[in-house]
């Protein structure tokens, strides 16, 4: 057991008390940090001096819950309670109450709207209303010394604080821990400490009438509590902390940065995607577009060098591949026969059985020239009615026997118009160093002397064999 444990042990409590020291007391219940009745319980600064109190005295104490800090003095006004354990002492409450020596200081504070200027104590509230809460010393004390405040009574101090924020008041005043507390729980950073609101509290234990006997325990106990735990105890209920104003901009601001660059980015992106989107359905479009082109060239291609009713090679191919490339004339080996083929009486069949038939007669005998022809061999429409067929690495002989085959075929053949078609048929063989065009005249000339023999005849050019 601690000596100042053994010294209030040792004191006696007032007579009116029973014997087991039994203390009955009542708190303001809404004064953090000092004191509050929370779920029925007390709690506060107050509450840890009340168990120490306990744990070093032969006291033991029981809460007598009220429901505000009036009751609670007219609670121990009337004897329902013995003791609160920390106010300020006035001359009011002397009538009623003895009371014990300090052991808790703090300062008051005026509190108002951040927009208001700072004042420097209640000389300079002027005509501004104040906020007090009932029953308070300071409400006495304002009273006494500043007559010309025009004070509105409130039940609590949150009510006061309520009142500044609802600006049903323009000032409040209070203890600065509480209303630190009050702001850091709700969060009202709208409100700031003003300035300095009269004399600090002076705080210490009132007992009752008739219960003074208890002063000299309470006294010895609260005189000798150790500074550490003095300090444990405002800390542990203390938990004020500044709400940084900036802090809550920056934080604003920063989400507005975050918002705004996400912003940025889902527009970037969307513009992107569209972008792309469009990109590649013009792609597709070109693609499109490309093939087309490519259709139409070799559709170009082709009609270049073919003739459109036969589908044969047509005389500009044949002339470009053979008649001006030199390269053959230059070959001594290169064997090349030509054929030139022209149809007997076509103007007849013409003149008959219409040009369609004609066309369709071109068409078919183009077909019975490829059949019979080697692979490669190149037939081409010369033009009209006159075809030729270039054999290479062939002999005169050879040549002869294809066109008796081609003749036989074309014979057998059944033409549109039922129409018993005839060939005439003229042979050269390109002689070493002859320009082809000169075979081309010698097979010409053949042609006409096949004609000229009664036509469906083969004639050979013999210049050159
Ligand atoms: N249907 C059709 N007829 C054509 C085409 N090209 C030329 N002809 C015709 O072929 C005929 C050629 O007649 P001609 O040169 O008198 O010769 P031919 O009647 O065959 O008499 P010979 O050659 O002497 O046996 C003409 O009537 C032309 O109009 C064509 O592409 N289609």
């Amino acid at each position: 057991m601690s000596a100042n444990r053994l010294a209030a042990s040792n004191l006696k409590a007032d007579d009116s008390l029973n014997s087991t020291q039994l203390v009955r007391y009542c708190v303001d219940p809404n004064w953090l940090p000092y004191e509050a009745i929370r779920e029925g319980k007390h709690v506060g600064i107050s509450s840890d001096y009340i168990r120490y109190l306990e744990s070093h005295s032969s006291l033991k104490f029981s809460l007598v819950p009220t429901s505000s800090w009036t009751e609670t003095l007219s609670f121990l006004q009337s004897g329902r309670c013995d003791l609160t354990p920390l106010l300020n002492k006035t001359v009011s409450r002397e009538q009623f109450l003895h009371f014990s020596h300090v052991y808790f200081r703090s300062p008051n504070v005026l509190v108002s709207l951040k927009d208001q200027p700072f004042l420097q104590g209640f000389e300079n509230i002027g005509s501004r209303t104040l906020a007090v809460p009932k029953g308070y010393r300071l409400a006495e004390y304002i009273q006494h010394y500043y007559p010309s405040v025009r004070t509105i009574t409130v039940a609590s101090e949150p009510a006061g604080l309520e009142a500044v924020l609802d600006k049903r008041v323009d000032l409040f005043v209070g203890s600065m821990f509480s209303v630190n507390a009050y702001i850091q729980q709700t969060g009202f950073n709208h409100l700031k400490i003003a300035g300095w609101g009269g004399p600090e509290d002076e705080l210490r234990a009132g007992v009752g009438l008739g219960h003074e006997g208890l002063l000299p325990i309470i006294n010895q106990v609260l005189d000798n509590v150790d500074e550490l735990e003095r300090i444990r105890i405002y800390q542990k209920w203390n938990n004020i902390a500044i709400i940084d104003e900036t802090n809550y901009l920056l934080i604003y601001q920063v989400i507005a940065a975050t918002l705004l660059v996400i912003f940025l980015l889902a527009i970037r992106t969307y513009t992107i995607s569209r972008y792309n989107r469009r990109l590649t359905d013009k792609n597709q479009q070109l693609e499109v577009l490309r093939l087309q082109l490519e259709q139409s060239n070799a559709e170009l291609e082709f009609l270049s060098t073919h003739d459109p009713l036969t589908k044969l090679y047509n005389r500009h191919y044949f002339n470009r591949q053979f008649v001006h490339d030199n390269r053959l004339t230059l070959s001594p080996e290169s064997s090349i026969c030509l054929v030139m083929i022209d149809i007997d009486f076509f103007k007849e069949i013409n003149d008959t059985l219409g040009h369609s038939i004609g066309d369709s007669i071109l068409k078919e005998l183009s077909e019975v020239l490829q059949h019979c022809v080697r692979e490669s061999d190149v037939v081409a429409r010369w033009g009209g009615e006159e075809f030729v067929i270039l054999c290479h690495q062939t002999s005169v002989d050879a040549v002869k026997s294809l066109c008796q085959r081609i003749a036989f075929a074309i014979k057998e053949y059944q033409f549109s118009g039922d129409v018993q078609l005839t060939c005439s048929f003229g042979i050269a063989k390109l002689a070493a160093n002859e320009p082809m065009q000169s075979c081309f005249e010698r097979a010409d000339k053949a042609l006409y002397q096949a004609k000229a023999l009664g036509r469906n005849q083969v004639c050979v050019d013999e210049t050159h064999l």
